[in-house]
């Protein structure tokens, strides 16, 4: 276990661990240059080019394209166990995502007879883009389809890898049944996002694409920014746990391991001021490990040892400021009052208090949204949300006596600015 007493720490490992695993794509960049210029040249010959060699599974122009019978038959495949779950969550993340919506239209009176406003649209088309790889997804499809039908746009495409056999993820058809999404692509990695970007002859252009990916889907949403939206930056994933030693040391070492299992490139940290806890979490930790698969212990370890470990600080106020400087994608409060935390956390996609609410929960059933900013993005972006899914519109009314009110302030601006038709505007009116 990498444990790093913050105030020694050197100045190439601190910055290591706050870039985490999103500091260098250049190779990835290079990669993706050479198969978006071809997506965009060739469309569908491309896609399926680069879906055999990168996914190994062949595709033809009648295969591209989900069927209905596909989504039934994926949502038939799992357990009703899984399908009662996946009701559950979805009710949960509605409810999260109905309350958030805002209101249509409003206005309010700035000036007698001034009358200026918002309207918010949903944006016309958006393509979410479901990981497969790493991990089966279905939870993201819930996430990210269910605030856009909240938030009403009209039409909704999905991309997502196909296995090598070309078939998508049983999972994720039956969460896009229950979310209520039809329009479904096998694709995803860089031919993926030019396809949306571009269009193909099958698969339609998208004027967003929103959802996380590997570095590869970051390579190519970065260099496709200039043609789609690309939506949150959500990359690897990476979580902080912060202590102060009064919980059960169990629980945080469980919940330390958590998003470390996503792959080596994520990034998982204990901050604490409390030595025992860490001593105590790096006992727990190599135990746990015995529990999990070949696949999952090798992911843990590396993403520990390659980004991840115990941040030793001195206070719990020195953990705190950690927590604002390294702006965790996820983080959970395990400490005495973690209500008195909650508000000198600045920086953080999602804020998890107590010691009853592990990121598992909040990854699949709480209701918020779990797709956030990775990569110290927190700092200025939030939660994927129903506003992603929306525009808002400037409106503004003025009625003769509002119009009398302004004019002189217009003229008096437009002429300051040397803007001599918007002054004439107003004058000669
Ligand atoms: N921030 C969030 O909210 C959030 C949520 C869920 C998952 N994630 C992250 O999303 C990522 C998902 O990654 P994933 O790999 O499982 O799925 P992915 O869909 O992002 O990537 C898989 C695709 O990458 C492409 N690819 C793989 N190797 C390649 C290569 N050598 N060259 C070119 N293309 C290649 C393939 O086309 C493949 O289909 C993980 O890093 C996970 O931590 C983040
Ligand atoms: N932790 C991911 C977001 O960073 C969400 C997720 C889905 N499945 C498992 N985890
Ligand atoms: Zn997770």
């Amino acid at each position: 276990m990498n444990i790093f007493k913050w105030a020694e720490v050197c100045p190439e490992t601190k910055n290591k661990i706050l870039k985490r695993a999103e500091v260098d794509i250049t190779e990835q960049m290079e990669i993706a240059k050479d198969v978006i210029a071809e997506v965009k040249e060739i469309g569908d010959s491309a896609v399926f080019k680069y879906t055999e060699k990168f996914d190994k599974a062949l595709l033809t122009k009648e295969t591209l394209k989900v069927t209905q019978e596909e989504i039934e038959q994926g949502f038939k495949n799992v357990e009703p166990e899984f399908r009662e779950t996946l009701e559950f969550a979805a009710n949960n993340i509605r409810k999260f995502h109905e309350k958030q919506m805002p209101e249509s239209l409003w206005f309010t009176e700035t000036v007698k007879g001034v009358m200026v406003g918002e309207q918010t649209n949903p944006i016309s088309d958006v393509c979410i883009y479901v990981p497969r790889g790493k991990g089966s997804f279905p939870s993201v499809l819930l996430m990210l389809a269910i605030p856009a039908i909240v938030a009403n746009v009209p039409k909704i495409t999905v991309i997502t890898p196909p296995n090598p056999e070309g078939n998508l993820d049983d999972a994720v058809l039956a969460a896009a049944k229950i979310a209520g999404v039809t329009e479904i692509y096998k694709v995803g990695g860089i031919q993926g996002v030019a396809a949306v970007a571009y269009g193909t002859e099958t698969i339609p252009k998208c004027s967003k694409i929103i959802g996380p990916g590997n570095s590869f889907v970051t390579a190519a949403k970065r260099l496709l920014s200039g043609i789609i939206d690309i939506g949150s930056p959500a990359g690897p994933s990476e979580a902080i746990i912060l202590s102060d030693g009064s919980v059960d040391p169990k629980k945080v070492a469980l919940d330390f391991m958590i998003e470390a299992e996503h792959g080596p490139d994520s990034a998982s940290l204990l901050v604490t001021h409390d030595e025992k806890l860490a001593e105590d979490v790096t006992k727990i930790v190599i135990t746990q490990l015995e529990k999990l698969s070949p696949k999952r212990r090798e992911f843990v370890q590396r993403s520990i040892n390659n980004y991840g470990g115990i941040i030793l600080t001195n206070s719990l106020e020195e953990s705190i400021d950690f927590v604002n400087e390294y702006a965790p994608e996820h983080m959970e409060v395990m400490t005495k009052n973690p209500f008195d935390i909650l508000p000198q956390i600045k920086n953080a996609g999602e804020i998890l208090l107590g010691e009853n609410a592990p990121i598992s929960l909040a990854n699949f059933v709480l209701g918020p949204n779990a797709i956030l900013p990775t990569g110290a993005k927190a700092k200025t972006y939030s939660s994927v949300s129903v506003f992603d899914f929306l525009k808002r519109t400037s409106v503004g009314y003025v009625t003769e006596e509002g119009f009398d009110t302004v004019r002189d302030k217009v003229s008096i601006f437009a002429r300051k600015e040397g803007f001599e038709t918007h002054a004439l505007a107003v004058e000669e009116r």
